[in-house]
């Protein structure tokens, strides 16, 4: 037999023994994906054989949260084991009792990632981007990050200063591009200059430097690649191939960036700033930023901080303060507009509080002021668009969760604060429905449902560190806004949310505005 002949034949050998092992395989992972376990104990949503859920997974990316509700819908339970080939397994939730047990009553078993996925890479989906940051740290990594940044978070900081730099953000953002757009009753794009306003206003605060933001035309170079970083972590999550489809851009998309050069400009950004803040505390002064905090406080190793872990503690500071109250305020506006009822009625409130100008108040009484504003706080609730819909940690030890379900050392945890804020189950029939009142008593106080049943602030020892000041600015703008502008949405557009690790609208919302 000649050599050609043989080469063919033991090809032919290995693709039939190839195509009698998948078949085999395919037999006993007929409902998941390939080498991943049976769960007893939880329901299980079945997928296809060898790739499980990837199929389902990957057609509705886009809406990923919805599809987490109706994948509980389907199999009428609030926690349920799903498989996709090349994720991990995971149990996904939205039984309060569950997250917070998770995020609470045992704290100490489930903790961040690393999220180490086969993404044709087996990496760390949020390193690159997050470092060793508050957001991704555990241990003794996180309590001196959460301890030095408390520190900024006093009374007399919110009352004196920050209520102050947020009066100012507004009232330039309104002289110099709402006012503009009244008068031309040209659109304009409310979620993109409300990420420029909260960008300014995080900048100033965290890190003592005046951006401008709000006085560019375009979207400032670092932001748009910070975005584009987020939204990519993200996809690292949903969809195995997002590495690949980066590694090919240059290929696919002559002439895109990769997500190595979108890091590139953020480190910039990131390292221009340290750079800065170094130079003038050289040259003396007393800085009370949060950089200048981190650039006095010792990490684990009782160390002074490198420039690398500066790096990560900006960032991950950025995505706090500039994304999620950027987002908060943009679905709020949008429930307003469509809600003509509780606008003018949140109106009224404001009028009630604040019948002149804000600005001819000082700021402490602005602050004092906003905190007995009831309605406004109940309309600010995020419960519908919690600006961070999804999120994840892995268990350290086997566990059962309170609805029984069995939790195994090393799963991955998804739980979804989007899809509790719409279940029936847990808000009655009209969970959908933009209602204020679900969180007033009969005596008008303020009502709160328990920490795991509304999550959008986390809970637990790691409940979000910026809850008051996030709050503060985001009601400082809409009464300040509300006051001098009527929003209406320009007919005909979509608007929707954008895959991300926070809540961002996929097309912005255009909107016109007229002076009241
Ligand atoms: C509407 C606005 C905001 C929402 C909905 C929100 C929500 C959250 C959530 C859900 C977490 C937990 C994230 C996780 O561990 O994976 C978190 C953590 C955190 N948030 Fe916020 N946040 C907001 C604004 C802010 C602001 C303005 C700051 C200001 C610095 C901030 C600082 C932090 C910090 C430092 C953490 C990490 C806490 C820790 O791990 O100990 N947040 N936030």
């Amino acid at each position: 037999m000649s050599s050609s002949t043989d080469t063919l034949s033991i090809a032919r050998t290995l693709a039939i023994a190839g195509a009698a092992a998948l078949g085999l395989l395919s037999v006993k992972y007929h409902d998941r994906a390939l080498f991943t376990e049976k769960r007893e104990g939880i329901p299980f949503a079945s997928g296809a054989p060898l790739v499980g859920g990837l199929i389902r997974q990957l057609r509705s990316k886009d809406v990923v949260l919805d599809n987490s509700l109706e994948l509980m819908q389907e199999y009428d339970t609030m926690t349920i084991y799903t498989t996709a080939l090349g994720l991990p397994p995971s149990i996904m939730t939205i039984d309060a009792n569950n997250v917070e047990y998770l995020l609470k009553t045992n704290f100490s078993n489930y903790v961040k990632g690393p999220q180490m996925l086969f993404c044709f890479l087996f990496r760390d989906a949020m390193g690159d981007l997050f470092g060793h940051g508050i957001f991704v740290a555990n241990g003794s990594q996180w309590k001196w990050q959460r301890k030095a940044a408390s520190l900024i978070f006093n009374v007399v900081n919110f009352r004196d200063y920050f209520t102050e730099v947020f009066i100012k953000e507004v009232d330039l953002m309104s002289t110099r591009i709402f006012d503009k757009k009244a008068e031309s009753g040209k659109p304009v794009d409310f979620h993109d200059v409300i990420y420029k306003f909260t960008l300014d206003s995080f900048v100033l605060i965290g890190f003592g430097k005046q951006l401008n933001a709000l006085l560019s035309k375009d979207k400032v170079p670092f932001a748009a690649s910070f975005d584009i970083c987020q939204s990519n972590c993200f996809e690292r999550f949903v969809d195995p191939f997002t590495n690949l489809r980066d590694m090919l851009k240059p290929i696919l998309h002559p002439g895109s960036l990769r997500i190595k050069q979108h890091l590139e400009i953020i480190d910039d950004f990131a390292y221009t700033l340290i750079r800065e803040r170094r130079e003038q505390m050289k040259s003396g002064g007393d800085f009370k930023d949060l950089l200048s905090r981190f650039m006095n406080a010792k990490n684990e190793n009782n160390e002074t901080l490198s420039d690398k872990e500066l790096r990560d503690t900006v960032l991950n500071f950025i995505i706090a303060g500039r994304d999620t109250t950027a987002q908060a305020l943009s679905w709020t506006f949008y429930n307003l507009m469509l809600h003509p009822r509780i606008e003018a009625k949140l109106l009224d409130e404001i009028k009630e509080h604040i019948p002149g100008d804000v600005q001819s108040l000082d700021a402490p009484e602005v602050y004092e002021i906003i905190k007995k504003m009831t309605y406004a706080h109940a309309v600010y609730v995020l419960r519908l668009y919690p600006s961070v819909p999804s999120n994840v940690k892995v268990a350290l030890e086997d566990d059962v969760f309170p609805d029984g379900s069995p939790i195994k050392k090393g799963d991955s945890i998804f739980w979804f604060p989007y899809s509790m804020g719409r279940s029936e189950k847990i808000w009655g029939s009209d969970a959908k429905s933009f209602k204020p009142e679900r969180w007033l008593s009969e005596d008008g106080e303020l009502k709160r449902e328990s920490a795991g049943q509304w999550p959008a602030f986390h809970a637990g020892p790691r409940i979000c560190l910026g809850q008051n000041l996030a709050t503060l600015e985001a009601l400082i703008a809409i009464v300040m806004l509300l006051k001098r502008y009527k929003f209406s949405l320009v007919p005909s557009q979509t608007i929707t949310y954008d895959l991300s690790l926070t809540h961002p609208m996929r097309y912005g919302m255009h909107v016109f505005i007229e002076r009241r």
